[in-house]
């Protein structure tokens, strides 16, 4: 098992799609180019949805063409069906992101259809991508507990991951939507749909709503995971799910996996100053260990 975590930046698209006024497009800009300078890889941009069902993302063509593109830094994009698709390429996207649900409830809320019928949405969406050399990510949002229906079965998890994996999806981004999990649940989780899809073409997405992110990334990195979604300054919330607190932050991510000796390639310094900005710009709260090493420093 490699000593290397990937690191997923959703800041920039997760982190801003439910901030409550219109950010100004020069911001998410900045942002992207200012993350890109962490030393992280990958870094997601924007979203490529429909303007009335999130207007916060609504300039996403715009903030897609105007961001620096640094060479070895990947900047996927979220689209939910052929048009999301078309307008991505057509600014230039490489890389993409689709997103179901293990939970009808939440699916229905948040792209207003079933998980069978996202998953023909998705079908040639993906065959298109795959088609143009495009990578594609899949994420399932509700593993761990649903805003609308509560408990999720593990059983739905892997129906709706192996769907993806069928699709053609590269990799499966596993989300605790509301932040409801535990560390033996997350553990469990991943180590049921390891079972039939490789753990290194896994990744997880938690929301700290009851501070236990941190906790279930170190569990699921003891299950062989890799690749950890995050949020800098921990940014975020989720429209469709009521109560949601912000994404894991960044900068604790990156602390912990330095303390546990696994390398990240990002520079702390220097994201808890991106943090820092960002977290004044939003008037949003610094991540935990943004304002220590800022104060340390
Ligand atoms: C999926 C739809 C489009 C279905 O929305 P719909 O209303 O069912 O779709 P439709 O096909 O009937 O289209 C309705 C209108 O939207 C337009 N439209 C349709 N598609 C697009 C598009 N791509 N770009 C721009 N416009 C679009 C379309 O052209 C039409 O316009 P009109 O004819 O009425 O003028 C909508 O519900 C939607 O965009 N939802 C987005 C929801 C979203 O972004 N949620 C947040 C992301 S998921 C998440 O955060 C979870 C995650 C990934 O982080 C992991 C986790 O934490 O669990």
């Amino acid at each position: 098992m490699t000593d290397r975590v990937s690191i997923v930046e959703v800041g920039p698209r997760d982190g801003l799609q439910n901030e409550p006024y219109t950010i100004p497009t020069e911001v998410k800009v900045e942002l992207i180019d200012r993350l890109s300078a962490t030393g992280l890889p990958v870094i997601e941009a924007t979203s490529f949805v429909s303007a009335p069902a999130i207007p916060q993302l609504a300039d996403a063509e715009d903030v897609y063409s105007r961001i620096e593109r640094r060479a070895g830094v990947r900047y996927p994009v979220l689209v939910p069906n052929l048009k999301g698709y078309e307008r991505a390429r057509a600014v230039g996207a490489e890389e993409i992101a689709v997103f179901t649900a293990a939970s009808e409830a939440f699916n229905q809320k948040n792209i207003n259809c079933s998980i069978a019928e996202s998953m023909e949405r998705f079908k040639p969406v993906v065959e298109r991508a795959r088609a143009d050399g495009v990578r594609v990510r899949g994420y399932v949002s509700t593993v761990l507990g649903c805003p609308y229906q509560g408990e999720v079965p593990v059983s739905e998890v892997v129906r709706v991951a192996e769907a993806l994996d069928q699709a053609g999806c590269a990799e499966i981004s596993l989300g605790d939507t509301i932040g409801v999990g535990t560390p033996a649940k997350a553990r469990a989780v991943i180590e049921t749909v390891a079972k039939s899809i490789p753990v290194e073409r896994l990744a997880v997405h938690f929301h700290d709503t009851y501070g236990q992110a941190l906790a279930n990334i170190h569990a699921c990195i003891e299950a062989g995971i890799r690749t950890v979604d995050s949020s800098v300054a921990g940014l975020g919330g989720c429209p469709y799910a009521r109560g949601a607190t912000g994404n894991v932050a960044t900068e604790d991510v990156v602390y912990m996996l330095q303390g546990l000796g696994l390398d990240c390639g990002v520079d702390l310094k220097a994201l808890a100053q991106v943090g820092d900005w960002i977290a004044g710009e939003l008037g949003r709260p610094r991540s935990r260990t943004g304002q220590a090493i800022l104060k340390r420093n």
